[in-house]
């Protein structure tokens, strides 16, 4: 049996067990960038972790719904076309492009990426209902905020439990009722981009198109929601106050799901303080699977520099792991079948069976992807150490099928290795019930339990009727995940 799956939830502060609000299927959206300038290595460490955390989920059995935004109106925007006398659509259209070369680069997919300016009237109308039931205002000058005093629940998520810690855009405090208050709506200055809307014209403030998009796709309620430590506060403080007013659903959202921030010394790397590395700078010197794989040596949650140092490690790791790779699909063609497992095949089994299970305990107790990590480099010795010269077909096969599943969770390999054909797939499950025959008339209980496992995710139930064992394969899709 695989561990049970728990993530950290930064709105209770526990780890708290994955439970879908519809059994099987996974609703996940994530903040995605504001696009002014180029994508860096920052960025790119909150997209590679949730890409891959969902590739674990779809791995432990869910479907899962991944949900982007693109941010592409804002002031960051407006600011820099003028500061560059340039389009804003032009800007937007030069670093979206940037932007999904990137996630193609680093191997990141997503099932849909909105984009704001095509959520407009959806826009309006979620702050419509806002300002119906009480909780935002519009002032004279055609700006829509929303009322944090009538949300109760305000701090709860970032922590910040008094009112002078809510600050928000110092902008336009004369026409707040409260500093904290926060823009919904702007009214256009002249010569800034607007669209009509009930209050005049103007533009959405940021917080809102997550509120709005996310319910769009994911519905009024979801599971995960995601982004980098620095959205806690302000955007997901006040995602989460206008989605719980305006829908009535408590909780909005299941799981807060936070990654820590890449680092350049004291501070966050970011657009803003001009400290960036770009992604397809480190891309093109270490390649894009390099870089996903460095990110997955360090704990999510955790703060991280980035290094060259830290690159070539990853590097050599992930050439290794790519050699095993290839290793494993030559010794597939030549494995020897053998009648009977030597004391020494079960010896390996076992190791490599542990290596198995201990990179789904890691990824189960909050997603730890540097003991993952270990793991695959327990598994790449195994391999090298004691399979290269012993290349029976049990151990092969189970190391091809370890890899197999590795990697549909890291998707770091340069060539993945291909599936097991049917036929050789019944000839493994033959030869792993005679194995676990075996050790049960041995009396060896735990490998035999091990194996049983690896079994049931092939689908295979066992029934033993004394030393005897019958057994069926109920779910052949199950294969290969
Ligand atoms: N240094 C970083 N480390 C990890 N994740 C980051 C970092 N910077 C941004 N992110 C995350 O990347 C995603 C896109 O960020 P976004 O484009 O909004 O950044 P920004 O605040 O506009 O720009 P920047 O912070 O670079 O000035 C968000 O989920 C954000 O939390
Ligand atoms: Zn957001």
């Amino acid at each position: 049996m695989l561990p049970e799956l728990k993530i950290y939830n930064t709105l209770t502060k526990t780890m708290e067990r994955i439970q879908p609000v519809e059994p099987g299927l996974l609703k996940m959206y994530v903040c995605g960038p504001t696009v002014y300038d180029s994508t860096h290595v920052g960025h790119g460490r909150a997209y590679v972790m949730y890409d891959v955390f969902k590739r674990y989920l779809n791995s432990r059995g869910y479907h899962v719904i991944h949900v982007m935004n693109i941010t592409d109106i804002d002031d960051k925007i407006i600011n820099r076309a003028r500061d560059e006398n340039r389009d804003w659509m032009e800007i937007v259209e030069t670093y979206t492009k940037e932007y999904l070369e990137a996630l193609n680069s680093l191997n990141v997919q997503v099932d849909h990426h909105p984009r704001v300016t095509q959520h407009i009237d959806e826009i309006i109308e979620f702050i419509q209902k806002l300002i119906e039931r009480g909780h935002a205002y519009v002032t004279p000058s055609g700006s829509v905020y929303f009322d944090v005093n009538t949300y109760e629940d305000y701090g709860r998520l970032s922590g910040r439990l008094v009112k002078e810690a809510w600050s928000q855009e110092p902008d336009f405090l004369s026409e707040k009722k409260n500093p904290y208050d926060f823009a919904l709506w702007k009214a256009a200055k002249p010569g800034e981009p607007f669209w009509e809307s009930p209050w005049g014209k103007g533009r959405p403030g940021w917080h809102i198109e997550c509120s709005v998009m996310s319910t769009r796709y994911l519905g009024e309620r979801f599971d995960i929601h995601g982004g980098g430590t620095d959205l806690i506060f302000p955007h997901h403080e006040n995602e989460r106050a206008q989605s719980e007013s305006a829908l009535g659903s408590k909780p909005w959202v299941s799981v807060w799901m936070h990654v820590g921030m890449l680092m350049v010394g004291a501070d966050k790397m970011s657009k803003s303080l001009k400290n960036i590395v770009p992604i397809k700078e480190v891309v093109k010197k270490w390649g894009g699977r390099t870089l996903r794989y460095w990110y997955l040596m360090s704990h999510y949650r955790k703060p991280v520099s980035f290094s060259e140092e830290s690159l070539e490690i990853a590097s050599e790791q992930l050439k290794r792991l790519n050699q095993v790779s290839s290793l494993l699909q030559k010794l597939g063609k030549e494995a020897v079948e053998p009648h009977k497992a030597s004391d020494e095949d079960l010896k390996i089994l076992r190791s490599l069976l542990k290596t198995h299970y201990s990179f789904h305990a890691a990824l189960s107790e909050d997603f730890n992807t540097p003991e993952a990590v270990a793991s695959l480099n327990e598994f790449t010795t195994i391999v090298f150490r004691d399979i290269q010269h012993n290349p029976k077909y049990i151990l092969v096969n189970t190391a091809f099928r370890i890899l197999r599943e590795f990697d549909n969770v890291f998707g770091v390999l340069e060539t993945p290795p291909e599936a097991l054909v049917e036929e050789d797939v019944d000839s493994y499950i033959k030869i792993l019930v005679d194995v676990r025959k075996e050790l049960r008339n041995r009396k060896m209980y735990d490998l035999a339990d091990m194996i049983r496992s690896e079994l049931g995710r092939l689908g295979v139930t066992l029934s033993d009727k004394g030393p005897e064992t019958t057994w069926i394969r109920v779910k052949k899709q199950a294969l290969n995940k």
